[in-house]
């Protein structure tokens, strides 16, 4: 397994304003994230998930996030975004994802929720053999709410070598994501990062000071994996 990665890609998730996408923009994140899962605070719903991205320059990607959604709720809500791709983050099966994924014509990222304290007791190599349809597979931490909990899981017992590309998620902040980098991504094809809890005033509300830090600490690990000799470019 070779990692060629120099750059961590960058997700913010559970966007509700206008101001808060242009800071996530600003700042020079690579995707952000709206929550179609009623229940969330967070809530969007697709119509206002597709105004807010009309505000995305290019190669920033919006992405769907879903719990327990019907297949053609799914692709009704993409069909206004054509760039988009799509984020399942409850019991979904791979027969499930595939088929809300438009049988795949519609890149998805399915999320494993990691216990807390202890992701040794989690099979995430079988996991993501179950899901090798998934572009990556997402690590959350398992709280009650599916998600947006603000809490780590143990990422020193995720296995050494996953041969799939991972997102890191869960709790991350400008303080811990530096560690959660360098922790995990010498483990994956390659590693982004997905953060909501940990840039908000408050639930759906970004601050777009934590968000810069978070991007800053995000280049700081990169620079620091760099120098470390754990990005091994293809020889000429
Ligand atoms: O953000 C939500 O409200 C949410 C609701 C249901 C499922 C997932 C949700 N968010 C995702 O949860 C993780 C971790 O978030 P946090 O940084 O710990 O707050 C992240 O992938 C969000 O996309």
């Amino acid at each position: 397994m070779t990692n060629y990665q120099t750059r961590t890609r960058i997700k913010i998730c559970g966007l509700t304003r206008e101001q808060d996408v242009d800071a996530v923009v600003a700042a020079g994140a690579d995707a952000v994230g709206f929550v179609l899962y009623p229940p969330s605070p967070r809530y969007v719903t697709p119509q206002r998930a597709a105004e807010l991205a009309k505000r995305l320059p290019p190669f920033v990607t919006p992405v769907l996030l879903f719990v327990n959604a019907l297949a053609t709720d799914v692709i009704a809500a993409c069909a206004d975004m054509p760039c988009a791709i799509v984020q399942f983050h409850g019991e979904e099966t791979p027969a499930q994802c595939w088929e809300a994924s438009a049988q795949g014509r519609r890149p998805f990222l399915r999320a494993a929720r990691i216990p807390l304290g202890d992701s040794g007791g989690f099979d995430l190599v079988k996991f993501a053999s179950d899901y090798a349809k998934a572009q990556a597979i997402l690590l959350d931490a398992h709280v009650d709410g599916y998600g947006g909990g603000g809490k780590t899981f143990n990422w020193s017992r995720l296995p050494p070598s996953v041969n799939s590309h991972l997102v890191l998620s869960g709790g991350l902040t400008p303080a811990n994501v530096t560690d959660g980098i360098l922790q995990v991504r010498p483990r994956a094809l390659s590693l982004s990062v997905d953060v909501s809890s940990g840039v908000e005033i408050s639930k759906g509300i970004k601050d777009a000071e934590k968000i810069h830090q978070f991007v800053a600490a995000v280049r700081t690990a990169d620079a620091q994996l760099a120098k470390s000799h754990h990005v091994h470019l293809p020889a000429a």
